[in-house]
């Protein structure tokens, strides 16, 4: 009996000191790891949005890009939110009904206002970049595209949302942003990684634009585009073939194979059974084969497929200029190109294309790519015609000639080889959002990527709570061993005695 209530004296845990340091204690920790977890809870996201508008030479498509407001340097967080593509041409084919053009893209607008929260419709950017179709009816006829533009700026002006302007963007900006967009998507600026090189094939122009290392831009200054982002230097190479995209290279063939001003002409890019009565003074009606319109021509001719690949194959080389070149190293028409380097994304009319064929796997090596195409072109149009009855028919009479061209382009244009064909992806979208050049476009506009590497992001709530309360369970624990030197003392006397 004694010995106990000498245990009881002694024993700290039982003084009312203890007690109320122990109490004190675990409010504290309590308090500390409510706090944590409510005092530091993230603030609710507010969104930005940008809006561009591409206005290609085939149709207008629309994108709306988002991002959470804070922080947005941080990394690659500008998503693309919605896309509406415009019914409809491209602007440049309104160039006699200007006004048409503008009200082409109300529908749209409209659906663009539904996507924006309204309280966001008047800080929220609104871009019109125009590519080749207009860069075409610009040589062509320079009022004729002034009225396009002007009846479209005016449309967007009555907008709710910021409109900054519709322009012309030139062939290299159309490059170099669309390998940002590629790059920016993968994640691979902020990284410092080794990046993507863009191959991006319109209906009027086609862009290339890769990282090469042992490239300074110093033999063609014009195919240079420097850029300090992330805090990492890139020289980068890009060029854009005016008239190389699939529908203008389509009439340089065919005015390759009308240059007498035949009445009928056999063309291997077309399917057996294909036959089709084509207007001479429409197919010659761009700068592209203006200059090489027969004189006198007949009004029309007949457009006769014969579905061959080899030949077809022989008919589009012409439209290349393989032998003039001042430079080290040339791709065609005497434009400068350094070696390929690094995995290469593919996207617009290469991906709708290729995806069409079967062809996007490129493990599929070039012989039997080649091959493929060769059968797609030698089935007969009848046959197309009922394997694809919901195809456009449009498209799908010139499948076998995009696909003839495109593999021309990438191996005899811009020297791919079976070796390093596999390296191209041919893709549509990255990560959700569609690769093309408006992304790279609105990031560079709204000054969205940073020269240099942001600082280190702090911890994110969750990572802050689990370090509070790790911090509080350590304190408790060093408590209770504090307390321990004195307390098994006591216990164990007992049984000493
Ligand atoms: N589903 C499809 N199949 C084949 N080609 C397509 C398809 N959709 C779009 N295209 C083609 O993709 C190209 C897009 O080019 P576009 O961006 O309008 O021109 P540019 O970039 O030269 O101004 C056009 O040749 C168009 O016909
Ligand atoms: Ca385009």
């Amino acid at each position: 009996m004694s010995a106990q209530r000498e245990m009881k004296e002694k024993n700290p845990w039982h003084t009312p000191a203890t007690i109320i340091i122990t109490v004190i204690g675990v409010i504290a920790i309590v308090a500390l790891v409510t706090v944590a977890v409510l005092q530091n809870k993230p603030l609710p996201k507010k969104y930005k949005y940008g809006i561009v508008l591409d206005a290609g030479s085939s149709h207008t498509a629309l994108y709306i890009y988002g991002w959470p407001a804070e922080k947005v340097n941080d990394t690659g967080r500008v998503v693309q939110v919605h896309s509406c593509k415009v019914k409809g041409p491209g602007i440049s084919s309104y160039a006699s009904a200007p006004l048409n053009a503008g009200e082409s893209l109300k529908v749209c607008m409209l659906e663009a206002k539904d996507q924006v929260p309204s309280k966001r419709h008047q800080e929220t950017p609104l871009y019109l970049g125009a590519t080749a179709g207009m860069r075409l009816l610009n040589i062509e006829n320079s009022t004729a595209s002034d009225g396009v533009f002007q009846a479209v700026s005016q449309a967007l002006q009555t907008s709710p949302f910021s409109f900054q302007g519709a322009r012309i963007i030139s062939g290299q900006e159309e490059g170099a942003f669309g390998w940002v967009t590629v790059n920016y998507l993968d994640d691979r600026l902020k990284q410092g990684l080794e990046t993507t090189g863009a191959l991006d094939l319109g209906g009027a122009s086609t862009q290339i634009s890769f990282v090469s290392d042992n490239y300074d831009g110093s033999e063609s200054p014009k195919n240079s585009v420097t850029f300090r982002l992330y805090g990492n230097d890139y020289n980068l190479y890009t060029h854009s073939f005016l008239c190389y995209g699939k529908d203008q290279v389509l009439r340089m063939t065919l005015a390759h194979q009308t240059q007498s001003g035949p009445a009928t002409v056999l063309d291997p890019c077309f399917h057996r059974g294909y036959t089709a009565i084509k207007n001479y003074t429409v197919l010659y009606d761009t700068p592209c084969v203006s200059d090489r319109k027969p004189q006198p021509a007949p009004a029309s001719f007949n457009h006769t497929g014969t579905g061959d690949f080899q030949e077809c194959q022989r008919v589009v080389r012409n439209v290349f200029n393989f032998t003039d070149c001042k430079y080290s190293r040339c791709s065609f028409n005497g434009v400068f190109q350094p070696s390929l380097q690094g995995p290469f994304g593919a996207f617009s009319a290469y991906y709708f294309v290729m995806n069409f064929l079967n062809l996007t796997d490129t493990s599929t090596p070039l012989e039997d790519v080649k091959k493929k195409i060769t059968n797609y072109c030698a089935t007969p149009w009848e046959q197309i015609k009922e394997q694809y009855p919901h195809i456009k028919q449009k498209y799908l009479a010139e499948y076998c000639f995009s696909g003839t061209y495109i593999i021309t382009l990438l191996t005899e244009g811009y020297n791919f080889t079976s070796e390093n064909y596999p390296n191209i992806k041919f893709i549509k979208k990255i990560k959700d959002s569609d690769a093309g050049w408006t992304l790279g476009y609105m990031l560079n506009l709204t000054n969205m990527i940073p020269a240099e590497a942001p600082d280190k992001p702090p911890l994110p709530h969750g990572g802050y709570v689990s370090i509070v309360t790790i911090i509080a369970i350590l304190l408790f624990v060093l408590i209770i061993f504090s307390l321990r030197p004195i307390w098994p003392r006591c216990s164990k006397r007992p049984q000493i005695i």
